[in-house]
């Protein structure tokens, strides 16, 4: 399995730099011999100009939320096949920031998986502890509920896990909390999904720049980066990208 690298845009970008931004990581990408799977992850209001500029790029278009309905009376928000007809593959859900913004719960993460699923959409869901769920020991109960609880059981689809204390830090848990992370992880989805959870795909998030990519790609069951900050520039997410795509294969 290679590595993937996501860029999650949160709440930045308007017209003409993410063209700017999507034509340079294009641009940058050629130059990687082998590059690994990455996927951008801009606003909703960009996708749609967006899409066709990625085309034979090479790099995937992700959403950051849907709504669990795939139709209906639900003002302001979007449906899973509103995302794939404009070319979306995958979509963020269940993200720390949406939870703790527009108070999703587990529940409704669950839901919003499953149609983006029916919606032949991929889904990336966020779990991870806060900096006081640490501190008191809870962490692994915490991520434990946030897998049983948000990921339904016929989940297809890729778990990012991300320690809330690490977004936006600048500094991203220690290679030691990772690995102790990943493979309590990699412990639970085998246990609630047997054979297909032995092969789901883990993601690391929380302050991946250049600089420590090289040294948290290669840790145990992580399998690739989601990555916020530094996806805002080509010069800081390309580096993430080549350290994936030097990164060994896992099988
Ligand atoms: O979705 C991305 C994460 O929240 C990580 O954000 P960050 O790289 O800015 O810490």
């Amino acid at each position: 399995m290679r590595q993937m690298i996501v860029g999650n845009w949160k709440m930045n970008g308007l017209s003409a730099p993410s063209r700017e931004l999507v034509s340079a990581l294009a641009q940058g990408l050629k130059a990687i011999a082998n590059p690994p799977p990455v996927v951008v992850c801009p606003p909703f209001t960009q996708l749609a100009a967006l899409a066709p500029l990625l085309k034979g790029t090479g790099i995937a278009l992700g959403a950051q939320d849907c709504h669990q309905a795939p139709s209906g009376a639900h003002t302001g928000d979007i449906s899973a096949a509103m995302l794939a007809e404009l070319g979306v593959e995958y979509v963020i859900l269940g993200h720390s920031e949406r939870r703790r913004e527009h108070g999703e719960l587990d529940e409704t993460v669950r839901e919003k998986a499953v149609a983006a699923m029916e919606a032949g959409l991929t889904p990336i869901v966020c779990i991870g502890e806060s900096a006081d769920q640490r501190a008191a020991g809870e962490y692994q109960d915490v991520v434990g509920w946030q897998i049983k609880g948000s990921l339904p059981d016929n989940f297809s689809g890729v778990v990012a896990y991300e320690p809330v204390w690490a977004i936006g830090s600048g500094v991203p848990a220690s290679p030691q909390d990772i690995a102790d992370m990943m493979g309590f992880i990699r412990a639970e989805l085998t246990r609630q999904f047997g054979e297909t959870g032995k092969t789901m795909r883990i993601l690391y998030g929380g302050s991946v720049s250049g600089r420590e990519a090289p040294t948290i790609l290669p840790i145990a069951e992580v399998g690739g980066a989601l990555v916020g900050g530094a996806s805002l520039k080509a010069d800081a997410f390309l580096p993430i990208v080549r350290a994936a795509a030097d990164c060994p294969r896992r099988h």
